[in-house]
């Protein structure tokens, strides 16, 4: 192991960044409740600001990506598609199987110039996590229920709410609903056996209705639907601990892109169509696991220097109030304060793995 990668994985190291995203977050939370104001008189205002401060948020776990773990991401897709993404706003379908395919997600959207404006349909648990959730709130994501009853009404009049936004933005939407596992898989299987639906190797059976009441909302507003299917080399499956302890992978997307008008209006021909579309999702991935590659040419964005200009712009900031107060408590020779201090510390060094699982998050009551 060389000496920069032993540094990356030292404990010390991880503390330091927790504490950049952290106190960065809280403060960019903080601006963004003082733009509240700003709505009231220019609506289109508040909205670019957040969609700024949000960047200072998100591209900070991109640059753990590209910068620290230095993982690659390579994109596959047909080159007359290529310039037109980031160019218009659009409904992504991407496959949820990794713990870190919303980072890869970010990744994609940060080389493409959408990274602050994108947005997700996410479970309403999301909505109450400090920084990123309430950062989601100002960027006027679309939360749900997974009660249709509910549902049905919020996402749309969500999604009605962005047909002025002005900026381009990519919807995320993980139609499978939840993180695939076998158990979900096999119990997912039953579920299309008894609907008739023909059986998905490497997917979860697709929600449908979440689809159908998004392309329908958004038609006008985006101009196609991107398929996007991510698959990681040598069969890794990298974990948000993995990368913040430097460890690099290789991120395969492959993307077609699908313009909306060729997407059926009526619900019931619109859920067939989502089912085939799986049903090739599912192929490609076949493809994928015989061949290490997904079809069709690779057109690879490179990264761009701003997460990381972001990234060291905040570190600096806090890093040096932190130097000048720890500087103060060694200095103090009190006994009580350092023990306090270290005690902090060690709770925080028991949360940190939890948070990079992620299965805290996972793990919220419905
Ligand atoms: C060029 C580069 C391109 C791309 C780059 C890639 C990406 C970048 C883009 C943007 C990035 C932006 C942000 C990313 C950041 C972070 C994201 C992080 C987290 C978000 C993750 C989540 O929160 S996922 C969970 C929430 N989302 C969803 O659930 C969406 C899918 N769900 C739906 O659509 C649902 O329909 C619903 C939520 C709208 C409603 O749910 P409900 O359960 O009430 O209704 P359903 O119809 O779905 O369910 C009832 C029917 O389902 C059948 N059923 C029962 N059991 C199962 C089963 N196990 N599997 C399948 N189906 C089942 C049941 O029989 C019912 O059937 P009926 O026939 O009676 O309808
Ligand atoms: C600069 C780096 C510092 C990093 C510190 C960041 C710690 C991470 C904090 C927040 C990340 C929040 C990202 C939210 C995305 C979580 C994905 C997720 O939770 O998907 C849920 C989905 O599966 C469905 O779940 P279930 O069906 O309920 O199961």
């Amino acid at each position: 192991m060389g000496l920069l990668q032993l540094l990356k994985s030292q404990f010390l190291c991880h503390l330091i960044i927790c504490y950049v995203f952290l106190v960065s977050g809280l403060i960019i939370n903080l601006l963004q409740l003082c733009t509240l104001p700003v709505w009231l008189v220019s609506k289109q205002l508040a909205r670019r600001i957040n969609i700024r401060l949000a960047y200072c948020i998100s591209s900070q776990m991109v640059a753990i990506l590209e910068w620290w773990s230095g993982t690659e991401c390579t994109l596959y897709t047909d080159p007359k598609s290529y310039p037109l993404y980031g160019k218009e706003n659009a409904i992504v379908v991407l496959n949820h199987a990794f713990e870190i395919d919303f980072l890869c997600g970010w990744t994609f959207c940060e080389r493409f110039g959408v990274l602050g404006s994108s947005k997700v349909l996410a479970k309403k648990q999301l909505a109450y996590v400090p920084i990123i959730g309430w950062m989601w709130y100002f960027l006027e994501i679309v939360f749900c229920k997974r009660k249709w009853e509910e549902d049905r009404r919020t996402v749309n009049e969500s999604l009605e709410k962005l047909r002025d936004y002005p900026e381009n933005f990519w919807f995320l939407l993980y139609c499978e609903g939840t993180r695939f596992t076998p158990k979900k898989h096999q119990v997912s299987m039953q579920v299309a056996e008894s609907k008739g639906l023909s059986k998905l190797k490497y997917h979860l059976l697709p929600r449908t209705k979440g689809f159908w009441v998004t392309v329908q909302s958004l038609r006008g507003t985006a101009a196609a639907v991107y398929d996007s299917t991510l698959n990681f080399r040598n069969n890794e499956m990298p974990t948000l601990l993995g990368l913040l302890n430097g460890k690099k992978y290789h991120a395969d997307l492959y993307v077609r892109r699908i313009p909306l008008e060729l997407i059926p209006e009526d619900e019931k021909e619109c859920a067939e169509w989502l089912h085939k579309l799986y049903q090739e999702k599912d192929s490609f991935q076949e493809h994928y696991a015989k061949t290490g590659r997904f079809p069709g040419p690779i057109m690879s964005p490179p990264r761009r220097p701003w997460s990381l200009i972001n990234w060291l712009f905040w570190s600096c900031l806090l890093l040096y109030p932190l130097g000048l107060l720890l500087t103060q408590l060694i200095s103090s020779g009190s006994v009580f304060t350092i023990v306090a201090s270290v005690a902090v510390c060690s709770a925080a060094a028991d949360l940190t793995p939890q948070i990079f699982t992620g299965s805290s998050l996972d793990d919220w009551p419905d």
